[in-house]
């Protein structure tokens, strides 16, 4: 099959926020709509008809189902561009990506946006199943009295809603509650987490200060950097925070798992043609993904490790191994997923046993890891994480002039998704 070079052509966020601050009154749509038009505007695409616009959020209201869609019509889009939604769980962003790319690469489209949106603050609370029951039997009631019969069914316990809660369906544990038993599984210590945290912080502070952001981030509501983001963060602070998941004992703290967050993200991307016509350039192209899923309901398998997967099927498939790859961007869902993740890339065992593999995939320099800082600095607003590591990574990459960058996002459900992008 003939395919073309898919052009990723700039990237755009609003900051990110901690969950119920500056973002708190805002709702998916409004952070989706601005983070376009800080594209566009960056773009000078106002008015234009795109071929796609593809977005998602994991967390959303009933009234946004056709959230994307709505999002473009608040925007300065041309109302004629199409949009449709995606959801992956924390792999949507970079699920949107993958949509758009292939359609490009195919010819199908020649220019689309991808993004990817989420609010902590702004959660869809569902009414109690009983009284949802109640409700829908009064809304099929034919006359008055088969409307009064259904009314005398309502109890005040009814009235109680339900919050969502950030656990997995199957085994009723949080996110949190499942990492913790991946570090405990793979033996990850409290230092290597406060370590990786550290960096994520240094790291990012240091691209803010050194302008890497200016293009790839528009203010929005008073916030011109990530609020979670602390400059002065380091080992020692770190030290100090209690155990929040993973019990009295327990590793994981606040400071080395991502905070719950608000914020959108999205990513321009193009035929080359369609970028060299309007004189723009390119930071780097996608060139393929992957996807992979364990079994953490019946097999107990760590949740959040289908990346360590899902990645060797993708470098086996290009032919390359890590010593090819220049630029590594894991996703912090928490330090100890990243940590996990990395020693079972170095494990011979898991190599052996799991990968069906002779060797381990070796070992990630530091200094190629997560080189602009990561979730753990930034935030991590679900389903916007992707479109930020993407538009990071291409500039990293142009930043570059050449090279090889890999992307690995755990998600929500035992799922993991991964891509490579080249300049
Ligand atoms: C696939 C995936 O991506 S799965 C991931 C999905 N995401 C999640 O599950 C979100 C997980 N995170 C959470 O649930 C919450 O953020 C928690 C439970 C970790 C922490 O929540 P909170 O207790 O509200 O955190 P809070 O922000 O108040 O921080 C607690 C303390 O740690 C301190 N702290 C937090 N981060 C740092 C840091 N980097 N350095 C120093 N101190 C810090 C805070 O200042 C605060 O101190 P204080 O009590 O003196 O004010």
């Amino acid at each position: 099959m003939n395919t073309r070079r898919v052009a990723i052509v700039g990237g755009n966020r609003i900051p990110f926020a901690r969950a119920n601050g500056p973002y708190a009154h805002a709702s998916d749509q409004d952070m989706l709509t601005a983070t376009l038009d800080g594209l566009v505007e960056r773009f000078g695409l106002e008015g234009e008809r795109l071929d796609e616009v593809v977005a998602g959020a994991v967390l959303k209201h009933a009234r946004d189902r056709d959230l994307t869609r709505e999002a473009v019509l608040g925007s300065k889009l041309a109302p004629e561009t199409p949009a449709y939604d995606i959801q992956r769980a924390c792999g949507t962003g970079l699920e949107t990506v993958i949509s758009v790319a292939n359609k490009i690469a195919l010819g199908q489209i020649d220019v689309a946006i991808a993004g990817g949106v989420d609010t902590a603050s702004d959660a869809p609370i569902a009414v109690n199943e009983d009284l949802r029951q109640v409700l829908l039997d009064l809304n099929r009631a034919k006359s008055l009295p088969a409307r009064a019969r259904t009314l005398t069914r309502l109890r005040p316990g009814q009235v109680v809603p339900e919050i969502p809660r950030n656990s997995e369906p199957r085994t009723g544990l949080s996110m949190g509650e499942h990492t913790a038993l991946m570090a405990k599984d793979w033996g990850v210590t409290r230092a290597e987490q406060d370590e990786l945290a550290a960096l994520s912080h240094q790291r990012m502070a240091a691209a803010y200060d050194r302008g890497f952001f200016d293009d790839l981030l528009t203010p929005y509501l008073g916030l011109e950097r990530d609020q979670n983001l602390r400059p002065d963060s380091s080992v020692e602070k770190l030290a100090k925070l209690k155990p929040v998941f993973g019990g009295e004992s327990g590793t994981m703290t606040a400071g080395n798992s991502t905070p719950l967050s608000d914020g959108a993200s999205a990513v321009l991307l193009a035929s080359e043609e369609w970028a060299a016509e309007r004189g723009l350039p390119v930071l780097a192209y996608f060139a393929d993904a992957q996807s992979a899923a364990v079994d953490h309901v019946h097999k107990g398998e760590g949740l959040l490790m289908a990346p360590a997967y899902a990645l060797p099927r993708l470098l086996d498939r290009a032919g390359i191994g890590f010593g090819d790859v220049d630029l590594f961007e894991i996703h912090e869902a928490f330090a100890a997923q990243v940590a996990a993740t990395l020693k079972a890339w170095r494990d011979p065992v898991f190599a052996r046993e799991r990968l069906g593999q002779d060797k381990p995939l070796g070992e990630i320099p530091s200094e190629k890891l997560n080189v602009n800082g990561g979730s753990l600095a930034a935030g991590h607003p679900f389903a916007a994480t992707g479109g930020r590591i993407v538009a990071s990574l291409a500039k990293a990459l142009d930043e570059r002039g050449s090279g090889r960058g890999v992307i690995s996002i755990c998600a929500a459900g035992g799922q993991g998704v991964v891509a490579i992008l080249e300049k």
